[in-house]
């Protein structure tokens, strides 16, 4: 039996995870497409040869009774809604990040999930299905560096689109070290500062770039996250734990190093298409796989999403206030800590 998925947003990333269902994963196929723009998804149909149906919006995707999940890899602010209609289908949900666009659009969500009965939405925080952040993960639960004290972490992006805006760097950038830092060290944070160094000339006159957030964790864990999205010279993550026995860092991505002419070289690759292609690939295939033989999702919940909408706005707070915002969160409810411990916060 095939899984079948409805996308809706056919733009960068909703392609791309049409390609990796119809093209190197198993178990699935793509039934219906929707897209504001109707050309963007007839466009992908014909490319991928897919056996589709195109719906003119959301609603009448949804209710196509012979979808069993929907990917929803629309605009973030488009997110909440779809969702939402989601839910009330009892439909299966894979929702690129940002869950909501706010923490009260995420809320809605937690509490139209805990009202159906069971977990039906997984969040696209695909870094926690990344082998490298999986092998950190690892050594500090087996305690290899005795307790986490600090984190150095960067985000470089080689140039970003001129839409891209200031509070951008947090929403749609910094997200995802939100999230898959408090994975990796089982915490939440309690409060943010954002700092700007000199500003590149490589970035337009409206956006601020780069940017500093320093992060602090409820167990005191201070975290430092470069945001720097014109950095130009490639797509870079960089992460490192400092412990009271040592340290912990991120691999880069296996790249060959080249000596020739006097130098030692290795490639950077240029996007988050390349550097984090195996995690999608895994995160999809885990979302099929769960939905299909369990009936379940077991990856990044809406209350991950909700967390990170929460720690988000605090840090675009900061980033106007210039002082430090504290984070107050919600209780977990039980729902959330009963999904499988591999991809959740453990609490
Ligand atoms: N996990 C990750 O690493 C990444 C996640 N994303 C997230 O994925 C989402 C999409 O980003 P991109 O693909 O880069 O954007 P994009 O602009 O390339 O594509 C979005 C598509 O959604 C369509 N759309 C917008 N509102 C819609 C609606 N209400 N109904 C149907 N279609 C609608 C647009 O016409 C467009 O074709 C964003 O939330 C973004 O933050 C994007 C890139 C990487
Ligand atoms: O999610 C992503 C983009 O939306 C965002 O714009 C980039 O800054 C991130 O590196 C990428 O992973």
């Amino acid at each position: 039996m095939t899984l079948k998925i409805g996308v809706i947003g056919t733009g960068a990333i909703g392609r791309d995870h049409i390609r990796r269902v119809t093209k190197s994963l198993a178990g699935a196929e793509i039934i219906a497409v929707t897209d504001v723009n109707q050309q963007a998804a007839e466009a992908v149909i014909e490319e991928f040869n897919l056996n589709a149906t195109l719906y003119k919006d959301d609603v009448d995707l949804i209710q196509d009774s012979r979808i069993e999940a929907v990917f929803i890899t629309s605009w973030g602010q488009a997110h909440e809604s779809s969702v939402l209609k989601a839910i009330e289908a009892k439909k299966f949900v894979f929702c690129e990040k940002p869950l909501a666009t706010t923490a009260e659009g995420c809320m809605r969500i937690v509490e139209a999930e805990m009202a159906y009965g069971t977990p039906l939405v997984q969040v696209g925080f695909m870094r926690r299905y990344d082998n490298g952040y999986k092998m950190l993960k690892e050594a500090i639960d087996q305690n290899t560096i005795g307790e986490p004290l600090m984190m150095h972490c960067a985000h470089r992006n080689a140039h970003v689109a001129e839409r891209y805006s200031t509070d951008m760097a947090i929403h749609d950038t910094l997200i995802h070290e939100i999230d898959v830092l408090r994975w990796l060290i089982n915490d939440d944070y309690v409060s943010a500062q954002v700092f700007y160094p000199r500003k590149t000339k490589h970035a337009l006159p409206h956006l601020k770039d780069p940017q500093m957030v320093m992060l602090e964790t409820e167990s005191g864990v201070m975290i430092n996250v470069e945001i720097f999205v014109n950095c130009t010279y490639g797509y870079d993550i960089q992460c490192e734990v400092v412990g009271e026995e040592g340290l912990l860092r991120l691999p880069d991505e296996a790249h060959i190093q080249v000596r020739k002419g006097g130098q030692i070289g290795k490639e950077i690759g240029m996007d988050w298409q390349e550097r984090f292609a195996h995690a999608y690939d895994v995160e999809v295939q885990d979302f099929i796989d769960n939905v299909r033989d369990k009936g379940t999702v077991s990856g990044p919940t809406a209350w991950d999403g909700y967390i990170a909408a929460v720690t988000a706005d605090a840090c675009v707070k900061a980033q106007t206030s210039g002082v430090k915002e504290i984070i107050e969160l919600a209780q977990c409810p039980d729902f959330y800590k009963k999904v499988k411990p591999a991809a959740r916060v453990v609490y």
